[in-house]
Order: structure tokens, then C-alpha cells, then sequence
């Protein structure tokens, strides 16, 4: 897939087939709507082309409410080539572009750039300043750019009973394996190896610590899962992860991600690990001691294990 940042340097792409939106997450919904770009833009021997947005429109336009997203644009990206979509472009979601009113945006930024021959989304797409453009907007104007408009039907969307919203939600509230059946993947969260307090592998329990890629990334619930690890696009290990405050062992409120990778010894220091939820496992808790903590997570052990040998 060729991914272009901006709109100053676009070629011009035979037979655009369009598509639209922040497809944050890329879940079951946006999947519909990516497989009939890549498949109309097939018959046609033409170019099937995506067009998002960075950073969030949300985030733009409410700057004040707060809004995690469920993937990077990195991540975001990697899933759009995936799904076997041409050519992505990435444009600045700016105030300036914010700004443009909804037929300004069909006349000077799709029509102008991209000359589509079809555009294909989502029944509840909007556009342009104050979102006041929409599907209809798009169809009545459609015979003046010679341009054709698909709606996926809201029907096709809500089967899939799916929606980023729901599966944020779902996260914050520790259902991982809701969100996976959703996101039609696991959730997942990358970051780096920092060094801790060197605790863990006095107990037996060595942990990586993981410092988010993204800090606009959302994390799910506290507590513990089991989870896969992966590291260059390679799966490394199974593992456990907690995501809390260790108040067995410290008094801060921070909040450390730390994940045990089961049958693995190896330095992890600075590495960028990809985490997959497959499950949660309990919610975190403050024991007597170490030894208490060191006898939880030989169960946790036992528990994740057979949860990752039935994913
Ligand atoms: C699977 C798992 C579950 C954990 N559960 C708890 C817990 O319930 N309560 C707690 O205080 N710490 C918990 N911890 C965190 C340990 O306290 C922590 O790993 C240990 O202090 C090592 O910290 P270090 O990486 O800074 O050396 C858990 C860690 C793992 C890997
Ligand atoms: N099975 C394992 N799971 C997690 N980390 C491991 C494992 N084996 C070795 N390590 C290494 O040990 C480090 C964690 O050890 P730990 O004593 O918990 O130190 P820290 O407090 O710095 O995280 C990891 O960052 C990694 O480099």
C-alpha cells in the first residue's frame, strides 16, 4: 500500500474508488466498507484509495473532552494495507480543514484531488464544517462531478453490532475479548521495555515494563490478563500482564504495564513489544507481602496458560 501524508505531492489515480473516515480501531463495520472499495475498485481496474485523518477530528473539534483511541495511525495504517486497500492518504485534520464548508470539501478537496469515480461509505458519514454533509449532500451532487456514491447500508454496519464507541467502552471496562470479537483481531498496545525497580525476578516473575507508543492510546481496565506477546511482527511468547499500581510493593498511584512472558529468558530492555488481550483474569490487589503476591501469580500463571491454550 502506498501511504501519502498531506495532499501536496498526490498523484493523479485511475479510477479512484473512495473512501472515507477515521476508522479508528478498523473494526467489523469498517471492514464492510474496506472490502467493497477493494473489490469495486478491482473490476474496474482502478485505484482503491482511503482517505483519513490525523490527529482525530474529535480532538480537534472537542479538544477538551478526552478521547483514547483504540489504535495508533502506525497501527491504523498496517490493518488499511491488510485489508488490501491501494493507497492511503493522510491528511492534516487542521482547523483550516475543518473549516471547509461541505461543498467546499466535495468540490475542492475530493473532487480537486481525487476526480473519484465512485465514493463508498458509511450511512452516517458526515463532512465539512459542522459535519452538515452527508450522504445525500454527496448523491445530489454526484451528476455534476460524474461521480457515483454507494451507501453500505446501516443494516450491513449494525449486524455487526459494532462500533468504536461500544468497543472503548468494552476495554475500559476490562471486556477484552468483547472488543476482540468486534475489532475482528485482539486488542493490542506496543510500546517499549523500561527498566523497573528489578523486583520481579527476585520473586520468580520477571516483567517488562511497557511505555506506551502512543499515549493517546487507550488502556484497558487495571487488573491482570493473558495476553500474547509479539516483537518484530513475531509472536515471542504467551504471557501474563498487570495493569495497575502494584500496592503490594509501592505507594505511588502511577500506573505501571507489565507483562511475564511464560518460557522465555532474555533481555527485553528497550525493545518495542507488541501486547495482545486475549483475556482478564481478576482485578489488582494489595497482599500481605511478597510472599502472598508470589503465590497469586503462580495461580494467575496456571490460569493465563490454559486461557491462551484455548484462544
Ligand atoms: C500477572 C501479574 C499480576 C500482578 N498482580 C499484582 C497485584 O495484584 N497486586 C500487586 O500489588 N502487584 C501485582 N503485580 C505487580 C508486581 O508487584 C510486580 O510485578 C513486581 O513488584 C515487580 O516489579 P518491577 O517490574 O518493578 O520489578 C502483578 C504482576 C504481574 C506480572
Ligand atoms: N520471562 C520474562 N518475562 C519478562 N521479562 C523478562 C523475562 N525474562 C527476562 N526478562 C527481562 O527481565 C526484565 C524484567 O525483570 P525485573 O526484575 O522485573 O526488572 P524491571 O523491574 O526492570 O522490570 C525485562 O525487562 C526483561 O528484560
Amino acid at each position: 500500500m502506498q501511504v501519502f501524508y498531506g495532499t501536496d505531492k498526490l498523484p493523479l489515480f485511475p479510477h479512484a474508488v473512495l473512501t472515507i473516515g477515521t476508522f479508528d480501531g478498523l473494526h467489523e463495520g469498517h471492514r464492510q466498507i474496506l472490502a467493497s472499495v477493494v473489490a469495486e475498485a478491482r473490476d474496474r481496474n482502478g485505484t482503491s484509495v482511503l482517505i483519513t485523518f490525523h490527529p482525530h477530528p474529535r480532538k480537534l473539534i472537542h479538544p477538551d473532552e478526552p478521547l483514547k483511541l483504540l489504535s495508533s495511525l502506525r497501527e491504523r495504517l498496517a490493518l488499511i494495507a491488510a485489508a488490501g486497500v491501494d493507497v492511503a492518504v493522510v491528511v492534516p485534520f487542521t482547523h483550516e480543514f475543518a473549516a471547509l464548508s461541505a461543498t467546499e470539501y466535495i468540490e475542492s478537496f475530493l473532487q480537486h484531488f481525487f476526480l473519484p469515480e465512485l465514493i463508498i461509505i458509511g450511512y452516517d458519514h458526515r463532512f465539512g464544517h459542522d459535519r452538515a454533509g452527508d450522504i445525500n449532500l454527496l448523491r445530489e451532487r454526484a451528476p455534476r462531478y460524474g461521480f457515483d456514491v454507494r451507501e453500505i447500508p446501516a443494516q450491513l454496519i449494525q449486524d455487526a453490532a459494532v462500533s468504536s464507541t461500544k468497543i472503548r467502552k468494552a476495554l475500559a471496562e476490562g471486556r477484552v475479548a468483547d472488543a476482540q470479537r468486534m475489532l475482528g483481531d485482539c486488542y493490542q498496545l506496543s510500546g517499549r521495555v523500561s527498566r523497573g525497580a528489578q523486583l520481579g525476578r527476585t520473586i520468580g516473575y520477571p516483567t517488562a515494563n511497557i511505555i506506551p507508543e502512543d499515549p493517546e492510546k487507550m488502556v484497558p481496565l487495571s487488573g491482570v490478563y493473558a495476553v500474547q506477546v509479539w516483537y518484530d511482527e513475531q509472536y515471542i511468547a504467551g504471557g501474563m500482564m498487570n495493569i495497575g499500581i502494584n500496592p503490594t510493593v509501592s505507594s505511588t498511584q502511577i500506573q505501571k504495564i507489565e507483562v511475564h512472558l511464560f518460557d522465555f529468558s532474555g533481555d527485553l530492555y528497550d525493545r518495542e513489544l507488541e501486547v495482545r488481550f486475549v483475556a482478564r483474569i481478576r482485578s489488582e490487589q494489595k497482599f500481605t507481602g511478597l510472599d502472598a503476591l508470589k503465590a497469586q501469580l503462580a495461580q494467575d500463571e496456571q490460569t493465563a496458560r490454559q486461557l491462551l491454550a484455548n484462544a
